[in-house]
């Protein structure tokens, strides 16, 4: 593919965060849906670029199905999944044609498509870029790392659930951002309590308070908790935004707050 010069893709984007969870099913790709909605919503123009290649779910999440993506002269074309155009997503799943695929790929085979996918997406302009990774962390994670950083990385996000935080895979996380020098911009606790679909309740089926104890130990910031969520849950299915369906939810007030937060970190 032609390129536009070095990372020219990603010279117009202000801000980029990388989204990273220990283990796989905590509500990484989910958090990064409703962050990117939410930064939206507060008028920024964001990108999500999704390189989880065994399961990138946020074509489901967003409603974009499985479009053919097209080449310009600068890269591939991100889809746009609202009119406006300030929501702007590629995944790793439009380029695959059998989604099963990636799952016998090769270490250097993974490690090879994810660096040239990074550097090939025609961004334009936009104040931020959600990089949502595979779980853990891996040569993927390198290739993503090294090859964004021609440009720049902001920092990271570390999404947990109230269980894992125990388990010390968050504390890897933790540990593979400051080797390899990324700024942690703060942990989200999500799945921490249980929004009763009845009445709205939030009961703690959980523990609860682990993200916020956590960050306190490691010495990072804590950008808040999002409860489990039925309502989110369905709307995630049905591609639906949530934020804007349910506006009075205190889920949306915690999804809203840690935007906010995560905004004044990475002007900070
Ligand atoms: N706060 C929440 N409320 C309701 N449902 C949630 C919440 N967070 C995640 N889920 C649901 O949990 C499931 C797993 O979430 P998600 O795909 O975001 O996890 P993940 O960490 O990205 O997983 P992986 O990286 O292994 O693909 C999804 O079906 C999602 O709808
Ligand atoms: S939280 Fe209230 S409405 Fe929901 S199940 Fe419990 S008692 Fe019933």
């Amino acid at each position: 593919m032609e390129q536009n010069g070095e990372q020219g893709n990603l010279s117009q984007v202000r801000r980029v965060v990388l989204v990273l969870s220990g283990k796989g099913g905590v509500g990484k790709s989910t958090i990064t849906t409703e962050l990117a909605l939410a930064l939206r919503h507060a008028g920024k123009k964001v990108g999500i670029l999704d390189v989880d290649l065994c399961g990138p779910s946020i074509p489901r999440m967003l409603c974009a199905g499985r479009p053919d993506v097209h080449q310009c002269d600068s890269g591939w074309v991100p889809v746009y999944t609202d009119a406006q155009q300030n929501l702007a997503l590629m995944s790793i799943g439009f380029l695959m044609e059998d989604p099963d695929e990636a799952v016998v790929w090769r270490g250097p085979k993974k490690t090879a498509l994810i660096g040239q996918f990074v550097s090939d997406v025609a961004w334009g302009e936009l104040d931020i870029l959600l990089v949502d990774t595979p779980p853990g962390t891996s040569d993927e994670h390198l290739a993503v790392l090294e090859n964004l950083r021609k440009h720049r990385v902001d920092g990271a996000i570390l999404v947990t659930t109230p269980q894992s935080v125990s388990t010390g895979d968050v504390r890897r996380e933790i540990t593979f951002c400051k080797k390899t020098d990324v700024r942690i911009l703060g942990i989200v606790e999500n799945m921490s309590g249980f929004v009763c679909p009845h009445c709205s309740e939030c009961s703690n089926i959980f523990s609860r308070g682990g993200g916020e104890e956590l960050a306190k130990l490691t010495g990072s910031v804590f950008l808040g908790a999002v409860p489990l969520d039925p309502l989110l849950s369905a709307s995630l299915e049905d591609g639906r935004d949530f934020l804007q369906a349910f506006p009075d939810s205190a889920t949306f007030s915690s999804i809203s707050a840690i935007a906010q937060t995560l905004l004044s970190r990475l002007e900070g």
